[in-house]
């Protein structure tokens, strides 16, 4: 953390995650391209030049699976700081509201477990350490240094309320 100025900080991309909540189970994709390819990750990607942060989020679910997201919750913010100099700047969102049936696409495979048996193994490093937080509802913001796949560094705050939307 320490070489890195994070209140100058500028994303390179930003982007959107989203995780569907049916009682006792999440909805997660098998992610086919893009970053993270071949992971299992929550339905989301990057924002569109003039669209909100929400925007994407339910522009993406339906992109990716099929499905029309409602009443989203913005939990979550994450800097993702890479050692090649690539940044981007992402927003968690959460819902309990969804219509239509997930469906395999060219981006994802609809993957739902159980929340107490969520594939951390198969998902990105910090995913075990923060998505805990968007089941209990808790906000928070967090900054992360990866190299390529792998985690550096952390600094994680929970916070009292949503972190607002993006402001650069
Ligand atoms: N360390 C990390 N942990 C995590 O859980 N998700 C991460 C992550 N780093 C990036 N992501 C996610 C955020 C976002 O949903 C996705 C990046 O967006 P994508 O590359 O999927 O964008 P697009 O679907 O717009 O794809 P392209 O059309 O290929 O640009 O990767």
């Amino acid at each position: 953390m320490a070489d890195i100025d994070w209140s100058r900080w500028t994303p390179v991309d930003r982007a959107t995650l989203v995780f569907v909540l049916s009682g006792d189970d999440i909805l997660l994709i098998e992610k086919k391209r893009g970053l993270g390819g071949g992971k299992v990750n929550g339905p989301g990607g990057k924002v569109d030049p003039g669209e909100s942060v929400e925007q994407c989020a339910i522009r993406e679910c339906k992109e990716e699976l099929g499905i029309d997201v409602s009443e989203l919750e913005q939990l979550g913010e994450h800097r993702f700081q890479f050692v090649d100099g690539y940044s981007i700047h992402c927003w968690v969102f959460r819902t309990s509201k969804w219509g239509g049936e997930p469906v395999e696409t060219d981006e994802a495979v609809p993957l739902w477990r159980r929340t107490d048996a969520i594939p951390y193994e198969r998902m990105w490093e910090d995913d075990h350490i923060w998505l805990p937080l968007i089941l209990e509802g808790k906000a928070f913001t967090a900054d992360w240094i990866f190299e390529d796949d792998t985690m550096l560094d952390h600094r994680l705050t929970l916070l009292a309320q949503a972190p607002g939307a993006p402001t650069e």
